[in-house]
């Protein structure tokens, strides 16, 4: 009962909108991965929170370490159970997926994260049935988001990783090891598809301190906080020797932190819920 729809990869054409609109923004080794700072301002920013805040209280699911609302719909193995996206996430997602040239298709699909300070996300991949790419919005409060590749890539298992690392290997069998942290401020947008999606796992540190080591990308990103505490956290590692730069700096995570994780759901049941 099920109406699929198979998507197709995207065209040449939107593969050169990609390098030109995006290029700017690529952070990291790997291709197609791209952090936005101020991709809305503080007022879109207070807008999306209201908005958020005023859903009903049973749109809440406490998780144990974050609460989550769900919007478009139930994500069903066979696909999407579809509900229609409320005016002001088809506002924000129909801006996300022209400004990014990534989506297939407009976005279906929303997940609201609240994260108190020293609440995170496990290193996790997300589901199969996506489009492989994700949009996250970040409002609020900042947090460092870590990529560790998945252990299927490299053919080893978690514990060879995690070897590796401490022993500061980088490859396996050609394929690089290579992990890596984005800051994501409030009002940013983090976009990241293929090899990012599929081959790495994301998550967030349970701590309200994220350590601002050699491993974040765009470290630079932290410089243009309005916060006075994230702006010492930066006078810390400028106050470093060369060397020790961008190996001690924290964040500084003293908020609620809400994000919007949007994507498209290609595969949609037919039979429709409604709200
Ligand atoms: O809150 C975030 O930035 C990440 C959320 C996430 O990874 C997810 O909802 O799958
Ligand atoms: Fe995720």
């Amino acid at each position: 009962m099920e109406d699929g729809i198979v998507t197709k990869g995207p065209e040449h054409g939107e593969q050169e909108a990609e390098k030109t609109v995006l290029r700017p923004f690529s952070v990291g080794s790997l291709p197609s991965i791209y952090y936005i700072p101020d991709f809305v301002s503080p007022a879109e920013q207070n807008h999306l929170l209201h908005q958020v805040n005023a859903a009903p209280v049973t749109k809440w699911k406490m998780l144990k370490n974050r609460r989550l609302q769900n919007w478009g719909g139930v994500v069903h193995e066979k696909g999407l159970l579809a509900q229609v996206l409320p005016p002001w996430l088809i506002t924000v997602t129909q801006r996300i997926a022209k400004e990014t040239t990534l989506f297939p298709a407009p976005i279906n699909h929303v997940l609201v994260n609240e994260y108190l300070p020293g609440q995170g996300i496990m290193p996790h991949q997300d589901g199969p049935l996506y489009h492989p790419v994700v949009a996250i919005l970040s409002l609020g409060s900042p947090a460092l988001m870590h990529f560790t590749p998945h252990a299927r890539i490299l053919g080893i298992t978690q514990e060879g990783i995690d070897k590796q690392q401490q022993q500061h290997t980088r490859s396996q069998g050609g394929k690089e090891l290579y992990t890596f942290s984005v800051a994501l401020m409030p009002g940013s947008l983090l976009v990241f598809k293929d090899s990012a999606y599929e081959d790495y796992l994301h998550g967030i540190d349970e701590s309200s301190e994220h350590m601002l080591d050699e491993t974040v990308v765009n470290a630079y990103a932290c410089i243009c906080q309005d916060d006075d505490r994230h702006r010492d956290g930066l006078r810390e590692v400028q106050s470093m020797p060369a060397e020790e730069q961008g190996t001690k700096g924290i964040l500084r995570r003293t908020g609620t932190r809400v994000s919007l994780t949007c994507r498209h759901v290609s595969k949609v049941q037919k039979n429709f819920l409604r709200l």
